[in-house]
């Protein structure tokens, strides 16, 4: 099938841009599994838990651990299986009260998506018909959107098995092909899980065939599931114990430890997700950084059980948490290689950064907020080590910062979390990606923000390029037609089209990233009432005519509002711009005129009429309480205003026109 080579093709690109050099990592594979050595070290008593329910790590040599990770496409259950696994292993109560204990975000929870990659620590008891055993399992979640591919590669890096959960009634979706292969070149066991069963429209065979036909997935290897009612759960973890294998590594070995993640505790400082690959760690030992160079003391070292549990600890093949009074999650380089000081080690590879697609100019709603909003941000920073921020000013929004996102649901969230979690109130600006321009003075820029594109009329453009990605798409065959469309709408260069089954095709696409960060994913759902599936990867620049458009309102351009479009759009962007600019911007006492212009030359214009000095006497001549309740509400609302020369520009005029395309 010329889409399956392809595909392993694309596979490997992606895989290879997240773990350049992931193979040695895995070397260790088929080592023997030591356990007696350090056994002997620990090993005081052989309970997993005392009376005061500490946890014995000792009795888990690698042969008894199993790190796994859950991959699915949006929305397909991994989550709610998460939980049901939890519970099955007593390390969450039956109805905790919490649905998607992982899930551990507000915005997470609003919106029923994962967005951090959680862990946790689970025991077992095993039996099967020769003996009863426990084992020490790991749980990665991971988040299913397109935007956070970068989690999920960096989950699965701890992890030798994954559950690749498919919805009985949906099918293989776009995200499914994506996760299978990062988990697939990754060297990963796969365990197949068709979930949802309890559905009525489910199909588990057709879903079969479709594992079968795509990912050379055996039929009989397939588990079904209800996460919803409890079928076929207790096959999962006995298939995780049989057929992944435990972690390699080496106990003897000086101690390599790849840090995961980081996050900031109020209280206890930095904490860092670690998976050790080979030797042990234990508090008060001395470790070193590779990335920084930098050494720390282990304050304390534990698992995540589904809450932090100190143990003292860790061993060989576990993962689990670590603090070390590093003052700033800067200082945790997700990918790094720790080790115990004074020892050399070869690092573990590490991983790419995250590559950013989307930018935008973030300002605080009111002028005044500026320290609260780059405190938010610095706090928010440190959890989500994937945005990069640097600071900016426009003349229209004051001091601000430009913010660098993995894609456009990544940034919302963080717009949200800010909000939701920091209490700050933002404007963001039109969100771009980064251009190649090469001027006539020979230099070749890249630009993030339309402002920086070169205002020098001495200066030409000579040449652009723009970032383009593959994207793939999976939708009902009866939707052929409209996503063809939307694609040529938006530029795109059909790649291939194929059916993986009787009802559903499978096309890949060649898009401008342009073209796919505005409203793309949102109107792909909306013209195939919710059935579309998509997914895409960064690809090469391609050359393209692209043009800085302005807005200038009473002649003075907003240099948060200018956008870099395609010149064959810029026409109808500007007239839209400049529509629903008109509908948000509220009359004043002048004439306002609102122009697109790209260079000198006006493509769009539309005029707002003065307003008569005494339409609110009027209107409300005699209710005085009234009059003041809509002062009132006009002085709050006046803090939500930038003013531009003389106009006043409400807030909601900046959001209108991010979804413009
Ligand atoms: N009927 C039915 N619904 C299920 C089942 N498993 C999960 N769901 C529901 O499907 C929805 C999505 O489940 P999640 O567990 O959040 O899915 P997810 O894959 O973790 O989603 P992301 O975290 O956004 O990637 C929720 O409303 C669940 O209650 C199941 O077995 N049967």
């Amino acid at each position: 099938m010329p889409y399956l080579t392809k595909a392993i093709h694309l596979a490997n690109r992606i895989y290879r841009l997240h773990h350049p050099n992931h193979h040695h990592y895995r070397l260790g594979l088929g080592l023997p599994y030591y356990s007696a050595l350090i056994h002997h070290n620990f090993c005081s008593n052989s309970r997993k838990k005392d009376d005061n329910n500490a946890i014995d790590l000792s009795q888990y040599p690698t042969d008894k651990i199993r790190n796994f990770s859950i991959i699915a496409h949006v929305d397909h259950g991994k989550s709610t299986i998460a939980d049901r696994l939890l519970e099955l292993t007593g390390t969450i109560k039956k109805g905790h009260g919490v649905a998607q204990y992982l899930d551990k975000l507000q915005v997470e929870r609003e919106r029923g998506i994962t967005v951090k990659a959680q862990t946790a620590t689970m025991f077992y008891d095993y039996n099967n018909k020769e003996s009863n055993t426990n084992y020490l399992l790991n749980l990665i979640d991971t988040p299913g959107h397109v935007d956070f591919s970068y989690e999920v590669s960096r989950s699965l890096a701890a992890c030798q098995g994954a559950l690749l959960v498919v919805d009985a009634a949906q099918g293989v979706q776009a995200q499914t092909v994506a996760n299978f292969y990062l988990a697939f070149e990754s060297n990963l066991t796969i365990i197949p899980v068709i979930n949802k069963i309890d559905q009525p429209t489910a199909d588990p065979d057709r879903v079969k065939e479709q594992l079968k036909s795509m990912f050379d997935l055996d039929p009989s290897d397939v588990l079904l599931t209800s996460a919803k009612t409890g079928q076929g759960l207790e096959h999962v973890l006995p298939a995780v114990i049989e057929r992944i294998p435990p972690p390699p590594g080496k106990r003897d070995s000086n101690l390599r430890m790849f840090l995961l993640d980081s996050y900031y505790d109020e209280y206890k400082g930095v904490i860092c997700h670690v998976a050790i690959v080979d030797g042990c760690l234990r508090k008060g030992e001395k470790i070193s950084s590779v990335a920084t160079g930098q050494s720390y003391e282990v304050l304390d070292v534990g698992i995540m059980h589904p809450e932090l549990r100190s143990t003292g600890y860790l061993l060989t093949g576990q993962v689990g948490y670590v603090v070390s009074g590093m003052r700033s999650t800067k200082e945790a380089r997700v990918g790094d290689t720790l080790f115990h000081t004074r020892t050399t080690v070869e690092p573990l590879p590490g991983f790419k950064p995250a590559k950013h697609m989307v930018f935008s100019g973030l300002y605080p709603a009111d002028g005044s907020d500026f320290e609260a909003l780059s405190h938010a941000i610095e706090r928010l920073t440190c959890n989500d080590a994937s945005v990069s921020v640097a600071r900016e000013s426009s003349t229209a929004l004051g001091l601000g910062f430009r913010c660098g996102f993995l894609g456009l649901l990544h940034m919302d969230v963080f717009h949200q979390r800010l909000e939701q979690e920091h209490g700050t109130h933002i404007i963001s600006t039109v969100p771009t990606v980064p251009y190649i321009f090469e001027y006539s003075d020979g230099s070749k820029v890249e630009v993030q923000n339309p402002g920086a594109f070169t205002s020098d009329p001495k200066i030409r453009v000579v040449a652009s390029w723009e970032p383009t990605v593959l994207a793939t798409i999976i939708i009902p065959s009866e939707y052929v037609g409209v996503v063809i469309n939307l694609c040529s709408e938006r530029r795109g260069e059909q790649l291939e089209y194929s059916f993986i089954d009787s009802q559903r095709a499978f096309m890949k696409y060649r898009l401008p990233l342009r073209e796919i960060v505005v409203d793309f994913y949102n109107e792909l759902k909306s013209i195939t009432s919710g059935y579309a599936s998509f997914d895409y990867e960064d690809s090469e620049y391609v050359a393209s005519d692209v043009v800085k458009l302005d807005i200038l309102l009473n002649g003075q351009p907003v240099d948060a509002m200018a956008t870099i479009v395609h010149k064959l759009k810029a026409q109808r962007v500007g007239r839209e711009l400049v529509d629903k600019l008109k509908k948000f911007i509220d009359r004043q006492m002048f004439e306002i005129t609102i122009q697109a212009a790209i260079g000198s030359k006006v493509i769009a214009r539309e005029t707002i009429s003065a307003m008569r000095k005494n339409v609110l006497a009027k209107c409300y001549g005699g209710d005085v309480t009234r009059k003041k309740k809509l002062l009132e509400k006009q002085k709050e609302g006046k803090k939500r205003m930038k003013r531009v020369g003389s106009v006043d520009i409400p807030q909601e005029a900046f959001h209108a026109i991010l979804k413009v395309s």
